[in-house]
């Protein structure tokens, strides 16, 4: 459902990312991993359309959104939840849910069902977005995400600052909406974590894509449990 092929991107004369290729395939959950500066968030924004390309190409179901605005790609199904959570900290979580109006023509998702997905946003429901935990401003991004109703989730490091335990939990919410037939390119620092959720992955190092498989595969293979895993 997603192809980028090719794909560059740069900050004025410094080059981020190089002719990086994926795919994303429906209903898979997809890991980008790689270390700190490695060019994941700006893989997220140049497939989101937040960021220009310099070459390649990015493909939504056989149709070409290069060169789209991000509100555009959002209503082609395409919903990025990025780094910094962006939330309204001065509105409550419900309002925060409720401003969300774009059909991407994924699986409807209501606020009952982000609050099912995420019980702990039930007893914040009427609190400032301000003043919830790293754990459930994370919680409220993602579901912010689906009330866009996408059929990809692009997320940009869902578990950094969290606990372990809220660290899984989200992760965990993540492979549950694939049973509802999501689609998700998981970018991630914490390898360990996100190839137990994922399907396939890929790693980028500095600015290219170094190594793909099965999650099971690289999660056995010696060289990624010396470099990343620490095993
Ligand atoms: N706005 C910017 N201007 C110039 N260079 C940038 C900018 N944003 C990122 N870079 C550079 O591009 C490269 C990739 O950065 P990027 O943020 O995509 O990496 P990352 O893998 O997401 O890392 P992190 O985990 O720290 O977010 C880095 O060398 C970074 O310094």
């Amino acid at each position: 459902m997603l192809t980028v092929d090719g794909l560059s991107a740069a900050y004025g004369r410094v080059t981020a990312l190089r002719e990086v290729s994926l795919a994303v395939r429906p209903g898979e959950i997809v890991a980008m991993l790689g270390a700190n500066g490695a060019g994941k968030t700006t893989l997220l924004n140049a497939i989101s359309g937040v960021l220009p390309l310099s070459g390649g190409s990015v493909t939504f179901d056989g149709r070409r959104i290069n060169g789209l605005k991000p509100w555009q790609t959002a209503r082609l199904g395409l919903a990025h939840v990025p780094e910094g959570r962006e939330i309204f900290p001065g509105m409550t979580v419900e309002a925060n849910l409720r401003v969300v109006d774009v059909n991407g023509g994924g699986p409807e998702f209501g606020v009952d069902r982000v609050l099912d997905l995420f019980p702990r946003l039930k007893e914040r429901f009427d609190q400032l977005a301000g003043g919830l935990s790293g754990g459930e401003q994370q919680m409220l991004a993602i579901g912010r995400g689906l009330m866009a109703r996408p059929r990809l989730l692009l997320f940009d490091e869902p578990s950094m600052g969290l606990s372990p335990l809220l660290a899984r939990t989200v992760l965990g919410a993540i492979a549950e909406l694939r049973q509802s037939g999501i689609a998700s390119l998981l970018v991630e620092q914490n390898m360990r974590a996100a190839l137990k959720v994922a399907d396939r992955a890929y790693v980028l190092r500095v600015g290219r894509v170094t190594r793909e498989g099965s999650a099971a595969a690289l999660r056995d293979a010696d060289d990624i449990k010396q470099a990343y895993l620490g095993l």
